[in-house]
């Protein structure tokens, strides 16, 4: 086993010196749901799961080293970073698994309406105590510690036992799927507010008070007995290969979901994100899926939702990168429910520029707020009936180094227990149509609720 270690000081926003003490070793014939699975009974309530798209990285974390809350809803975008690089010295932790932060930031923090987000705060972030990453079929576990005394030999003794243990826990854990929950009761909160603030945001768009907002709503479901957390993970891992994989866990919460969207990804300088927005559903045979990928690539009304994400996002990255490079036109992606239509930007970060700091010029994109951002904001703070939370919403990591990615949070779902809230919107324009949307919405319910044991028909 291979060990590598750092040790520095930093200083807290009250002024107290911080210790910051991280080790790494590699390890052999770990899954990160396995993982994740060891820190049930110690760490749950401070968990944190995450797969990429292409899934050559799953970071799994166990535990709070150090969590960073945003204390002004304002600047939160800012303050994360800030707090994040007086912690790492500026991206100057030269190790080869660098520690990582994870987390997210609420959809809108002025959003304040009760419900199951409440006192969760507008950005949300942890570096784990244990953190598994496994990239290139290799996987490493850093051991991290942030004190204000500085760790003694016994201490970090302590925890290096501690992590062996999880990590035999997990070697030793088979995943094995259980029968689905069992939901007692499903229903769909505010259906009818949600039916008419479709025909009340066209309306306000004819008027041109905006031209895309996006409208979402949640469904809610009631099971026979609380749900395990690591089970919904294994379903969504079993059931939505082609996503982004995330679980997050704040007290007795689990976020959740099954992204296809990338808000923004940042390699060594290299910047991507990607438009994901019309949606038409999946056909039974090839030739039925062809026909409406034919037809959504062809229809105005699905072509105007996506044409205001990418103009944003194309404008976006012609502030911050050099060499923007983007197709003249949409494909399609395709996923097991749904297909959309899909147009990746790429550039390199100028100087300056940062993978948070793109992160706060992009949320929300016309995607899932709408366009002109502000008006589009106000519109979903009068008319949508929920408090999104983190739906919606960036969600994911930055490394010590300013490499990092968030997915954009949808397809997700809120677990409390014996209790789950899903969510799904859409983007409304001048000829969106309530049913219509109403169906969207459906389909986009679906990987959760499938996940969680229910069913819908088409
Ligand atoms: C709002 C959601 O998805 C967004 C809206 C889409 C649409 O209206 O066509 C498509 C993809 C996403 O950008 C959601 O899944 O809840
Ligand atoms: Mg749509």
């Amino acid at each position: 086993m291979q060990q590598q270690w750092y040790q520095d000081t930093a200083v807290n926003s009250l002024g107290q010196n911080l210790h910051f003490y991280m080790e790494t070793i590699e390890v052999s014939r770990l899954t990160g749901l396995a993982f994740y699975t060891a820190g049930e009974k110690r760490y749950k309530g401070e968990r944190f799961y995450w797969q990429n798209r292409e899934k050559t990285m799953t970071l799994v974390g166990l535990g709070h080293a150090y969590t960073i809350q945003s204390e002004t809803s304002q600047h939160r975008f800012d303050e994360v970073e800030a707090k994040w690089r007086s912690l790492t010295k500026n991206g100057d932790i030269q190790q080869e698994q660098p520690p990582i932060l994870f987390g997210g930031f609420t959809f809108d923090p002025q959003h304040q309406i009760a419900g199951e987000w409440t006192g969760f705060p507008d950005a949300f972030f942890a570096l784990a105590t244990f953190q598994l990453v496994i990239q290139q079929d290799k996987a490493y576990v850093n051991l991290h510690t942030v004190t204000t005394e500085p760790q003694t030999e016994e201490q970090l003794q302590v925890l290096r036992q501690e992590r062996d243990t999880l990590i035999q826990l997990a070697q030793e854990t088979m995943i094995t799927m259980y029968a689905k929950p069992e939901i007692i009761h499903y229903f769909e909160p505010h259906k009818e507010a949600y039916l008419a603030s479709i025909d009340q945001v066209t309306a306000l768009i004819k008027e041109k008070q905006a031209d895309k907002v996006v409208i979402a709503r949640s469904l809610a479901l009631q099971f026979q007995e609380p749900v395990s957390t690591s089970q919904v993970l294994a379903q969504i891992t079993e059931e939505q290969p082609e996503s982004y994989l995330f679980g997050l866990e704040h007290q007795q919460l689990l976020f959740f979901g099954a992204s296809p969207e990338r808000l923004v990804k940042v390699q060594d300088r290299h910047a991507f994100s990607s438009c994901v927005a019309g949606s038409i559903k999946r056909g039974k045979t090839v030739a039925e899926d062809e026909v409406y990928g034919q037809r959504l690539l062809n229809d105005a009304k699905n072509g105007g939702e996506h044409q205001y994400v990418v103009d944003m996002i194309a404008q976006t990255f012609q502030e911050n990168c050099l060499d923007v490079t983007l197709p003249s036109s949409p494909t399609l992606l395709k996923i097991r429910d749904i297909q959309h239509l899909y147009t990746p930007v790429e550039g390199l970060l100028k100087e300056g520029a940062t993978i948070l700091q793109l992160a706060k010029s992009l949320h929300p994109t016309p995607a899932l707020g709408g366009s002109p951002r502000q008006a589009a904001l106000e519109a979903i703070r009068q008319y949508e009936p929920m408090n999104r939370g983190l739906y919606a919403a960036p969600i994911g990591w930055v490394d010590a180094q300013g490499n990092g990615e968030f997915a954009v949070a949808i397809r997700s779902a809120t677990l409390l227990q014996d209790k789950a809230y899903l969510y799904a919107g859409g983007g409304i324009v001048a000829d969106s149509e309530a049913q219509a949307e109403y169906e969207e919405t459906l389909v986009k319910f679906r990987p959760m609720l499938r996940a969680l044991g229910g069913q819908l028909h088409d």
